[in-house]
């Protein structure tokens, strides 16, 4: 029988050899490698329900200009279905209202999903990686860094400069309206907290050299053209993000997450499952960056689209591919043709040149260079030098 959560008291392990957990005052010894499937944690009777969790992220500051409505984008290779909830395996995520003080906003990642209840493991080296059954309201995600994988249908892109818009990509060969031109998972998903991209970013720098994120991630633009207020509002928010950790902001660390931020920034893509996708009743805003797919430029008159693979939910199961980002060719494409995608929503492409660059400038940061906009902009001064 299993026992009431009033009754679990937890502790971290007092050996290295022989982790313990404590049942009624009696010590419950496991293997670091197989599941403490004794020590499910429950939540405490005060924990945070759905609508309140819903509610205090709602209340979480929230950086200015962070959502980017217009991209869409995919998730992971393989991501776990739970109760309500999916998360892109080996995410971190945070308790909340499990287990005491002591175990409040502890790390773990995400294994996979047991008994209508998460099955995670404890990422501090204290718990020596030890895993728990957890009830998905006791979860927060945090961020997900995964392993770089090649793009699907390789050979139909090359990749391209630009002066005006830097490093883009190109048809390789004549693609016909609504083909494939490749499929991508992220190997970066965070929320649109500016902390969890910092931990996800040392967390890439300790992978390095083994994972091959953070030399994707450094390798993909640091918002070449952003605007002045842009690089302004990051610098904010890098100094905010290291004195809350450090209580300064020394110069060389600020440089560092000013530029992770700008990155993610300039490359990031909003992820939000479709309304009617209503099994997944958590709906929260994800945001996913790529290798490919972020080298994608905008244009107002695109000639490429992104979309993505939603599998039907599945409680309690693993869906390869789910979110898996879809690049497919608006119209026949000639090779060399650029592959361009709309940053902005649909009805962007009806409005006036002025209409479209303000709101580029003011969602993505950057002034629009695409050839519409230049030659419209070309158009209007010969009318009116
Ligand atoms: C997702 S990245 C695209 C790849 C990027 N050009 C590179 O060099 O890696 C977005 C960044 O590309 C640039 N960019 C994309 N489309 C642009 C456009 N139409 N006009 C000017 N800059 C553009 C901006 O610097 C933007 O922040």
């Amino acid at each position: 029988m299993r026992p009431h959560w009033s009754q679990i008291h937890l502790r971290p392990p007092r050996s290295a050899s022989a982790p313990m957990w404590t049942i009624l005052g009696r010590p419950v010894t496991c293997s670091g490698a197989s599941p403490l499937r004794l020590a499910w944690l429950a939540p405490l009777s005060l924990a945070p329900r759905w609508s309140s969790l819903r509610a205090a992220h709602a209340r979480a500051p929230r950086q200015r200009g962070a959502r980017r409505m217009c991209r869409a984008a995919g998730l992971s290779g393989r991501v776990f279905h739970g109760v309500r909830r999916r998360f892109p395996e080996k995410s971190t995520v945070y308790l909340t209202g499990v287990g005491g003080p002591e175990l409040e906003g502890e790390p773990c990642e995400v294994v996979g999903v047991q008994q209508s209840r998460w099955l995670v493991r404890f990422l501090h080296p204290r718990f020596n990686g030890q895993s728990a059954l957890v009830p998905e309201e006791c979860l927060n995600f945090g961020y997900c860094v995964r392993p770089v994988a090649a793009p699907g249908r390789p050979g139909r892109s090359v990749e391209t400069n630009d002066p005006r818009t830097g490093r883009g990509l190109a048809a390789a060969q004549k693609i016909g309206q609504g083909q494939i031109i490749f499929e991508e998972s992220p190997f970066l998903i965070t929320t649109d907290d500016v902390n969890e991209v910092c931990r996800a970013f040392f967390m890439m720098t300790a992978q390095a050299p083994q994972g091959d994120a953070l030399g994707t991630f450094n390798a993909l633009s640091a918002g070449e053209g952003f605007s002045d207020e842009a690089i302004a509002r990051v610098q904010e928010q890098a100094v905010e993000v290291l004195q809350a950790a450090m209580g300064e902001a020394p110069a060389e660390q600020l440089q560092t997450l000013k530029d992770v931020l700008l990155r993610w920034e300039a490359n990031r893509f909003v992820q939000q499952r479709p309304p009617n996708d209503a099994d997944d009743e958590l709906r929260e805003l994800r945001f996913a960056v790529f290798a490919q797919v972020s080298r994608l430029n905008h244009s107002c008159a695109p000639s490429a689209d992104v979309g993505y693979v939603f599998q039907p939910f599945q409680s309690g199961s693993a869906v390869p591919d789910d979110g898996k980002s879809v690049v497919r060719a608006m119209r026949d494409l000639d090779a060399g043709e650029a592959l361009e995608i709309n940053y902005g929503p649909p009805q962007l492409l009806e409005w006036p040149l002025a209409r479209r660059r303000e709101f580029l400038q003011a969602q993505n940061g950057f002034l629009c260079q695409c050839r519409r906009c230049r030659d419209e902009a070309n158009a209007q001064r010969r009318e009116d030098p």
